[in-house]
């Protein structure tokens, strides 16, 4: 069987090079004739992708879910070129993400889009029920934009359960500059709900971890 983290760390470097690719889409002033010759170029790339095309619900075979790796996720997968991507980490008082935006993720010049603020807080905070033994889908989602988060800053997400009733969750989240967490860019209160067995082996046939 083919060496698992050397394939993980593939994905990752292709990852890593397309969302280098889009940064530089973004923010360069190409010359229109070079744009014409680079979209023809980026096709017959494309056309190098050979490989099985998964079925819509079929589980990277890199991923581990429905508690772990999505290497594919647009908020945290490595191997994504819209993901920041979004590293966390599990501490005391719940979960925290770092991640810096780039161009390609802008709303207004110069600022993020809303909607990738709410991406990655959606993402944290479902990370955040994971943690607590409920992996959960969001339900709600409550944001709050109190100033703009600029593009190229390093950021910090925190997101925490704030409350469990059976499998409904409540959790918190913030977005903040790294170098001054005591202002807050962007609030979050969201809720979620941990499918049950049933629920879940029918949305996600291709999960091995809700099969029997
Ligand atoms: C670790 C990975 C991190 C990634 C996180 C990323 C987060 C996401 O983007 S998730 C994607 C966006 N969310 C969705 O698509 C969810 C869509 N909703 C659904 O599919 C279903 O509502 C689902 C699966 C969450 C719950 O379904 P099911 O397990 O059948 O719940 P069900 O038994 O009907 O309800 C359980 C309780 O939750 C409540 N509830 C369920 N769904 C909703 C809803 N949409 N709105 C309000 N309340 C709801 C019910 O009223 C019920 O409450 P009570 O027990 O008091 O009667």
């Amino acid at each position: 069987m083919e060496d698992l983290e050397l394939r993980r760390k593939a994905v990752a470097e292709l990852g890593r090079e397309l969302r280098s690719l889009m940064e530089t889409v973004a923010r360069t002033e190409t010359p229109t004739e070079d744009l014409q010759e680079l979209a023809g170029e980026v096709q017959r790339l494309e056309a190098r992708f050979t490989g099985r095309r998964r079925e819509r619900s079929e589980i990277p075979g890199v991923d581990v879910f429905p508690f772990g790796l999505r290497m594919y996720s647009p908020a945290t997968g490595h191997g994504s070129a819209f993901a920041p991507p979004l590293e966390i980490e599990e501490t005391e008082d719940g979960l925290v993400g770092r991640c810096a935006l780039g161009v390609a993720h802008e709303g207004p010049p110069g600022y993020a889009h809303g909607g990738m603020s709410a991406m990655l807080l959606d993402e944290l905070m479902g990370w955040a029920c994971a943690a607590k033994g409920l992996p959960a889908m969001t339900i709600a989602l409550d944001v709050r934009y109190q100033r703009p988060v600029p593009v190229e800053m390093p950021l910090l997400l925190r997101a925490r359960v704030t409350g469990i009733e059976g499998r409904k969750i409540t959790v918190s989240g913030s977005v903040v500059p790294e170098d001054d967490p005591q202002t807050i860019l962007v609030a979050a209160e969201g809720r979620f709900v941990a499918p049950d067995l049933d629920r879940a082996r029918s949305l996600f046939p291709g999960a091995k971890g809700y099969q029997n």
